[in-house]
C-alpha cells in the first residue's frame, strides 16, 4: 500500500487569498493540493479552471496538484490542465464519451490519470482500464459542494476498490473525497484508502497544522 497522503481541497479555502492559503496548508503539513473543477453542467456549481492552476504554479507552488475534474465533456479541458501544471488529472467516467481515450490523453501529456466514482456509480469500468489509472477516487458525498456529510456506504466500496487494486498488483492510489474529518479518517483508512481529501475539516478550522497533525495521528493508528 502507498504512504498516506493528505490532500486539502481548496474548495473551502478563501479564494481571495488563494496563494497564501495554499502556502499555509502546505506549511501545515499537507502533501497534495486537491483542486476541484466544477462546470455548472456536470455538477450544479462553478469553481476554478486551468488558469488558476497555472497561477498557483507561477506563484511558486511545487507540491503535487490533484485536479478533480467535475466537467463534461472531459477531453477538451485535459490539455489545458496538462499545460497548467496539474500532477494528477481525474475525471468521472460518465462525463467522458471515451473513457479509455481520456485516460490516454492524460498520460500522454505526462500527468497521472485517475477515475472518480460517485456514491452510486459502480466500479465496473475499472475492469477494462486498470492498467491506465494511477488513482481511483471514490466520492463519499455527491459531487458539487464542500461541507457535506460522509456517506457510510462508501466504506464497503472502499474495501472493494482496495481488493481490486491489490489483486492487480499495480501501484494505484485509492483516494477518498467528501466529508472526511478527524473523527472518521481512521475508519476510512482501515477500509483501504491511502489518499485523503479534506476541505471544510481543514480550511474551516482555526489551526490547519493542528487538524493535519490530528489526522496523521489517527492514520498512524489505522496502520500501526
Ligand atoms: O469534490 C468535492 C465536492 O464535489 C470536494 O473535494 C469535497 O467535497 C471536499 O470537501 P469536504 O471535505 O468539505 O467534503
Ligand atoms: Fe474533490
Amino acid at each position: 500500500m502507498q504512504p498516506f497522503v493528505i490532500a486539502p481541497s481548496i474548495l473551502s479555502a478563501d479564494f481571495a487569498r488563494l496563494g497564501e492559503e495554499v502556502d499555509n496548508v502546505l506549511a501545515a503539513g499537507a502533501d497534495f493540493v486537491h483542486f476541484d473543477v466544477m462546470d455548472n453542467h456536470y455538477v450544479p456549481n462553478l469553481t476554478i479552471g486551468p488558469m488558476v492552476c497555472a497561477a498557483l504554479r507561477k506563484y511558486g507552488v511545487t507540491a503535487p496538484i490533484d485536479a478533480h475534474l467535475m466537467v463534461s465533456p472531459v477531453d477538451r479541458i485535459v490539455g489545458d490542465f496538462i499545460e497548467a501544471g496539474a500532477t494528477y488529472i481525474t475525471f468521472h467516467p460518465e462525463a467522458s464519451l471515451h473513457v479509455d481515450r481520456s485516460l490516454q490523453l492524460i498520460r500522454e501529456g505526462g500527468c497521472k490519470s485517475g477515475l472518480v466514482f460517485n456514491p452510486a456509480t459502480p466500479l465496473d469500468v475499472l475492469e477494462y482500464v486498470m492498467d491506465k489509472v494511477d488513482m481511483i477516487l471514490l466520492m463519499s458525498v455527491n459531487p458539487g459542494f464542500g461541507g457535506q456529510k460522509f456517506i457510510p456506504g462508501t466504506l464497503d466500496k472502499l474495501r472493494k476498490a482496495r481488493a481490486l487494486i491489490d489483486a492487480s498488483g499495480r501501484d494505484i492510489r485509492l483516494e477518498i473525497d467528501g466529508g472526511v474529518n478527524v473523527n472518521n479518517i481512521r475508519e476510512i483508512a482501515a477500509a483501504g484508502a491511502d489518499t485523503f481529501v479534506a476541505g471544510s475539516a481543514i480550511f474551516n478550522a482555526p489551526d490547519y497544522k493542528e487538524v493535519i497533525e490530528k489526522m496523521r495521528a489517527e492514520l498512524a493508528l489505522a496502520r500501526p
